[in-house]
């Protein structure tokens, strides 16, 4: 199902999908630099809505900005109300959120963008499971990629940049290639980085491990597990690990926005665990939907509310 909504909002209007257009000579387009965000709004409990870590998304959104040099034209401020307007002028009581701002032309072609204009568009689409419908309940099968995680000095691994999803796109295609689910990249020294749009998370006797802040991009949801699992009594270390590591690990999961917490039963065909999703990654995943759902009143402050 391709996405697709009623209404973009693009450069301070909204318009309909079918008219947020650009041209082909769009700077972002050749050479890759833009930013962007996924972020998820999802059906309260009580009634209504609510985005999830609104305020962190739109936040990285604008760090990711200012690390590849693009002004965004309006304030975070500004663009949180306008992701809340996409969402109600679309009546989307749930689903993905995609606020991108990228460089146009008009102005210079060639590698430097000069001063061409900064473009701003957010767009909304309804998202089920990101890894399929069975994925979040049975888990994934995944294999390590042939291709590496950025090196940290090569692309900037904290931002959201557009073409750092080249290498992304490589791993995935590999991945389904090969009758896998989603691609696992290694860091340049051969430790274990994160998966093609997913942190990782692994857990052995007990204590849940995930690779520290470096090749990876900084997880909102890496972020909320981090905080919720050890909210339940899990240790949880952030540390560096190796494929083989996880192949004899108790258990592994996925986290991302799209992925929300999709656990992992197979890596380069070694069975992980029982093979199912484990008892760690099932008492997070529900901790996870129950805060995003407004019913652990703990984490309300992570929620943005909105009625349609
Ligand atoms: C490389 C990468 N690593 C980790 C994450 C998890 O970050 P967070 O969403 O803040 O927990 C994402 C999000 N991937 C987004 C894009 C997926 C896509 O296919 O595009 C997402 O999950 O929305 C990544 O793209």
């Amino acid at each position: 199902m391709s996405p697709k909504s009623e209404l973009i909002w693009f450069d301070g209007a909204l318009v309909p999908w079918e008219k947020a257009q650009v041209h082909v000579m769009t700077h972002t387009l050749h050479y890759g630099v833009g930013v962007f965000e996924g972020i998820r709004a999802y059906k309260r409990a009580g009634g209504g809505s609510a985005v999830f870590r609104l305020a962190e998304h739109v936040h990285r959104l604008f760090d990711s900005a200012k690390i590849v040099e693009i002004k965004i034209p309006y304030t975070e401020a500004q663009v949180t109300e306008a992701i809340l307007q996409t969402l109600k002028a679309n009546k989307m009581a749930e689903g993905y959120i995609r606020p991108i701002a990228f460089i146009g032309t008009g102005q210079s072609m060639g590698v430097f963008p000069g001063k061409n204009p900064i473009h701003t568009a957010i767009c909304v689409w309804p998202w089920g499971a990101y890894l399929g419908d069975e994925a979040l309940e049975k888990g994934i099968r995944i294999r390590t990629s042939s291709f590496t995680r950025h090196h940290v000095n090569v692309m900037m691994t904290k931002a959201k940049v557009c073409g750092n999803y080249v290498n992304s796109v490589l791993a995935k295609n590999e991945a389904l290639a090969d009758g896998y689910d989603e691609g696992l990249l290694l860091d340049t020294e051969g430790y274990v980085s994160e998966g093609s749009g997913e942190n990782i998370f692994m857990v052995v006797d007990g204590v849940i491990k995930t690779p520290p802040l470096t090749s990876i991009l900084s997880g909102i949801t890496r972020d909320c597990v981090i905080t919720l699992a050890r909210d339940l009594g899990y240790e949880v270390r952030e540390s560096r690990f190796t494929r083989d590591e996880l192949y004899t690990a108790d258990e592994a999961f996925f986290t991302g926005t799209a992925a929300e917490i999709t656990p992992i039963r197979e890596l380069d065909r070694r069975v992980i665990g029982q093979g199912k999703a484990g008892p760690v990654a099932k008492a997070i995943q529900k901790e996870f939907f129950k805060v995003v759902k407004g019913e652990n009143t703990k984490y309300a402050s992570w929620l943005s509310g909105y009625e349609l």
